[in-house]
């Protein structure tokens, strides 16, 4: 009897797979591909002429928007589900990103993030189970919580509120990572695990309440700049184009993780709030705001795992990133470009 108490086998690929014309393209679900790091992901993968992309999403905070240059695509099909809800699809590789990711929304519906990061990543590795394919799971380095060592190692386990407004999601993710290495041990699921630390780039939604998107946003409309109090808090910024690259890394590589995937250099709010001024608005003003319960007080990255075990370390500092994001604001804003 086998360890899920049944002597059946799981089932084998399909036997197009073994005739001698199959055309071997590596066949990929991306879920939340519709959302901010989703959808640049797939424009990665999508270069590869060998990948097939499947992107499913219910589009709460993603939009089909975010992948209308691939839509009627031969190598590309977008399908509406809720990963909450089982899916059938044969693939090779699943990048499990579904989940809301900015504190407004995950917060929106807590019983709904929490039923995503625990009943999604359930149905995903099931179907990891029943296909045979790599899974890798973006996790967060909300599950350090509010760390009391710093920069944050993947050895450290954390300093979390079970019962906070943010638990939702932190302990959700965490339970994701537990049930990602139980199917490993259990079942011998092929994992990975990327804790990524905050990530800004074009394609964030504009209300999208993460203070890179509200920075950039309000210091265009001229709006003041709301930095919550006290202002010392600190995160370390990471480009899109840079975790994409550590995301696909990861997965092709021969490590489980977690593998801390973030930039290093670390910044006060009020440190980025200057940032944007000077680059992008000088006259605005900056107003200090009340903050949200349970706000980590301190976060970087310690990426020594990702460096030496993925050969990956982010290229694009924040003061590149940042005007980069401010164009794709500009538009979506109807505000004239600056490179006029
Ligand atoms: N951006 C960051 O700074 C950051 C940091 C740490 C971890 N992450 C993780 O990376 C992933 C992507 O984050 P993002 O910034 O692109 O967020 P996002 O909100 O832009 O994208 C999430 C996508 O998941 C979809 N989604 C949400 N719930 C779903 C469900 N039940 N079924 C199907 N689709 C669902 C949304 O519609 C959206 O398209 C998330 O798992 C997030 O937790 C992001
Ligand atoms: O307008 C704002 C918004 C936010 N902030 C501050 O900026 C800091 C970062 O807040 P964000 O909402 O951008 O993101 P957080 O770092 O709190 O969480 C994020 O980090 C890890 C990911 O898993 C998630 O994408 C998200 O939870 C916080 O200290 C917050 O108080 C402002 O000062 N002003």
């Amino acid at each position: 009897m086998s360890a899920n108490g049944t002597d059946k086998k799981p089932p084998s690929p399909s036997p197009l797979r073994f005739s001698k014309f199959f055309q071997s393209n590596m066949r990929i679900l991306v879920t939340g591909g519709a959302g901010f790091i989703g959808s640049h992901l797939v424009d990665k993968l999508m270069e590869n002429e060998k990948n097939e992309v499947i992107v499913a999403d219910n589009y709460f905070t993603g939009s089909k928007d975010n992948l209308k240059k691939w839509i009627g695509h031969p190598r590309f099909e977008l399908i509406r589900h809720d990963v909450t809800e089982t899916l059938l699809v044969e693939v090779d590789r699943i990048y499990h990103l579904a989940c809301p990711a900015s504190p407004i929304f995950y917060k929106y519906n807590p019983v709904k993030t929490i039923k995503t990061n625990v009943i999604g990543t359930l149905n995903m590795l099931g179907l990891a189970k029943r296909v045979g394919a790599r899974i890798l799971l973006t996790s967060t380095s909300e599950v350090y919580g509010d760390p009391l060592e710093h920069p944050q190692n993947e050895s450290y386990w954390g300093n979390v509120n079970p019962i906070g407004v943010r638990s939702c999601y932190d302990e959700g993710k965490r339970v994701a990572e537990t049930l990602m290495f139980d199917y490993h041990r259990q079942h011998g699921i092929e994992i990975r695990i990327a804790r990524i630390f905050n990530t800004y780039g074009p394609r964030m939604n504009i209300d999208d309440g993460r203070v890179v998107s509200n920075f950039i946003a309000q210091a265009i409309r001229n709006e003041p700049l709301t930095v919550q109090l006290p202002g010392t808090q600190t995160r370390s910024f990471c480009y899109v184009s840079d975790m994409v690259d550590g995301l696909i890394r990861l997965m092709e590589g021969e490590n489980t993780g977690p593998i801390n995937i973030g930039n290093p250099g670390e910044f006060t709010m009020l440190e980025l709030a200057e940032a944007v001024k000077e680059l992008i608005n000088p006259e605005v003003k900056i107003s200090m705001v009340e903050n949200t319960p349970d706000d980590p007080r301190q976060r970087k990255p310690d990426i020594t795992k990702a460096k030496e075990l993925l050969g990956w370390e982010p290229k694009v500092k924040l003061r590149d990133g940042l005007p980069l994001m401010e164009e794709d604001f500009r538009q979506r804003l109807g505000a004239p470009s600056k490179k006029n």
